[in-house]
């Protein structure tokens, strides 16, 4: 069996811990039951030695399938690693959602997406990288009483993401112990009404309110003087008219949003200012989570 699940791009600027889309940037797993336990790792991670042994998927994995079945299975795990580790590109969430899925697969035992999410709260407390990891899209996400409540819109095929990936990994779980314990009142409301707005222009297909939407005042400047190039990112990413450019998640990723039309020649000058930079063009994904047997 075969589970994949895409990259994701969470906050969007105002919308931290709540508004994530997804991306066509998948990791894959292939689990075949075998005599001896056995991981290869193909693409991002292939050449970290952390990830061979007891990693953050095997553990998931094992918990859910000694759950389900009362027994340790043994099995070989082949890995195809797209989404790059500590990037901001939920590579963490992707590992959750797979790792779960993949041990109720295993079992043979069905799970719908709605539970499958709410498992995954488990690992990873704030909902916006792991509700569109599971269900594709733009998601808005809150918690109560340790479920998700989610709404999802899909993404248009006219709109690309242009994604600068710098070659610095930013702890997620690190990076929130830096941000601010408090806000001002006013910047709650900001980010409040920006945040609101911003899922009224993806529900509504306003692209173009996008450019007022995408605005913050909770964690984008606090992270990114952690890496002060992004700032220069996203000044030439607003010149060039995007309709939004926000920090994907903790960082280090930038995130941009763009009609097609626009999506390459962005992508050619970001490579030219910053040539130690990944920079790509990525679809939006709808799907989430895909199990193919
Ligand atoms: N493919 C993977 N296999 C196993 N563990 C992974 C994988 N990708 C990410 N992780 C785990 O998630 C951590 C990165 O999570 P996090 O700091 O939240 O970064 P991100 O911004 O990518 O979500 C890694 O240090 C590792 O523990
Ligand atoms: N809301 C979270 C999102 C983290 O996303 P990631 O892709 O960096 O794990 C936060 O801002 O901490």
């Amino acid at each position: 069996m075969i589970i994949s699940v895409p990259a994701t791009s969470a906050n969007l600027g105002p919308g931290f811990d709540t508004l994530g889309l997804s991306l066509s940037l998948r990791n894959r797993v292939h689990i075949q039951p075998s005599k001896f336990f056995s991981v290869s790792i193909k693409g991002e991670g292939a050449n970290n030695p952390r990830l061979k042994g007891n990693n953050l998927f095997i553990n998931i994995f094992n918990d859910h399938y000694r759950h389900l079945t009362g027994k340790r299975g043994i099995f070989r795990f082949k890995f195809y690693n797209q989404i790059p580790l500590s990037r901001g590109l939920g590579s963490s969430s992707a590992v959750i959602v797979s790792a779960i899925a993949s041990a109720y697969s295993a079992a043979g035992v069905n799970i719908t997406k709605r539970k499958l999410l709410n498992l995954a709260l488990h690992y990873e407390h704030h909902p916006d990288n792991i509700t569109p990891a599971v269900m594709g899209g733009f998601n808005v996400a809150v918690v109560e009483n340790r479920k998700v409540y989610s709404q999802k819109k899909r993404i248009p095929g006219y709109l690309k993401a242009v994604v600068v990936i710098p070659d610095k990994p930013i702890s997620t779980a690190h990076s929130r112990t830096t941000l601010p314990k408090s806000y001002r009142k006013e910047d709650a409301i900001y980010n409040l009404s920006h945040s609101s707005l911003l899922t009224a222009c993806f529900f509504n297909e306003s692209w173009e309110m996008l450019r007022i939407a995408a605005r913050d005042r909770f964690h984008q400047v606090a992270r990114m003087k952690n890496l002060p190039e992004l700032f220069d990112v996203q000044k030439l990413a607003i010149e060039n008219n995007v309709l939004m450019s926000t920090l994907s998640g903790s960082g280090s990723t930038f995130f941009n949003m763009t009609y097609k039309e626009d999506a390459q020649p962005l992508l050619e000058k970001f490579k030219a200012r910053f040539p130690s930079f990944r920079c790509a063009i990525y679809d939006f994904d709808n799907d989430g989570v895909l199990f193919r047997d």
